[in-house]
């Protein structure tokens, strides 16, 4: 998979050169390319926003500079992702659409965002997502990046060490994970549950599966609400 990032810090990216990805980089089996917006600028002050349409507070993004960025990064193949507040949810689901794409591209919004037209222009040849990690308002779509990239490239064949981990993800099943412990088996008066250490796997599996739904019911009961009647056993019923 080849990832390309267009910002103005392109600093703020060097994260993803590290551990786990630097390990998939190094294997070959993602390639990133950060690039830097002012590259494109013409002016001596390399001037990428402007005073928005319509007058209100902060600056906009350049079409102008963007489109010839776009125009450069992307392909025929490109899947162009722009993290912005008003974007849809990024979701483990979107990160597994993500991990089958060939090419990714992120142009990372600074100030009040990016003249839509540059959104509208590019969905003209490339396949656009505008996505939003989260409730919340960062300054800058770089934090985004890296938070999408990194949900993406752990899916990828060969980059996590166990596969099977995946399976076990929150989210995977549509819950949340349940409590994990590790040695030693009493920690300041706190024991590891004795179901763990039972040996009884179909015990031990039950348990997780209960804690799993107890969980997601306590803090993410829309997770519950969005999955289909037949996800539920008889046993979860009775929980
Ligand atoms: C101007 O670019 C931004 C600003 C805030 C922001 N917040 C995001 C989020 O996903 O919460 S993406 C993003 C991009």
């Amino acid at each position: 998979m080849q990832i390309d990032v267009v910002t103005i810090f392109p600093e703020y990216l060097t994260p993803l050169r590290a551990a786990l990805l630097g390990k998939a980089i190094d294997k070959g089996l993602i390639s990133v390319g950060v690039h830097d917006l002012r590259d494109w600028t013409q002016d001596v002050h390399k001037a990428v926003d402007d005073s928005p349409y319509g007058g209100g507070p902060g600056m906009v993004m350049k079409a102008d500079i963007w489109g010839p960025a776009l125009d450069d990064v992307c392909t025929d193949e490109t899947r162009l992702i722009v993290p912005t507040p008003a974007g849809r949810p990024f979701t483990q689901a979107v990160a597994h659409e993500y991990a089958n794409e060939s090419h990714l591209v992120f142009a990372c919004g600074r100030y009040e965002g990016i003249d839509q037209r540059v959104v509208d222009d590019a969905a003209r040849r490339v396949r656009v997502d505008e996505v939003s990690i989260g409730d919340y308002v960062l300054v800058g779509g770089e934090v985004a990046v890296l938070a999408i990239v990194e949900a993406v490239a752990r899916l990828l064949p060969g980059v996590l060490g166990n596969p099977k981990s995946h399976a076990e993800d929150s989210f995977q099943d549509g819950l949340l994970e349940g409590p994990s412990y590790t040695r030693p088996e009493v920690w300041r008066e706190l024991a590891v549950p004795d179901v763990l250490r039972s040996g009884n796997h179909k015990l031990i599996n039950r348990w997780r599966r209960d804690q799993s739904l107890v969980r997601t019911f306590e803090r993410r009961p829309d997770l519950l609400e969005s999955l289909p009647e037949d996800a539920f056993d008889k046993h979860d019923r009775a929980l």
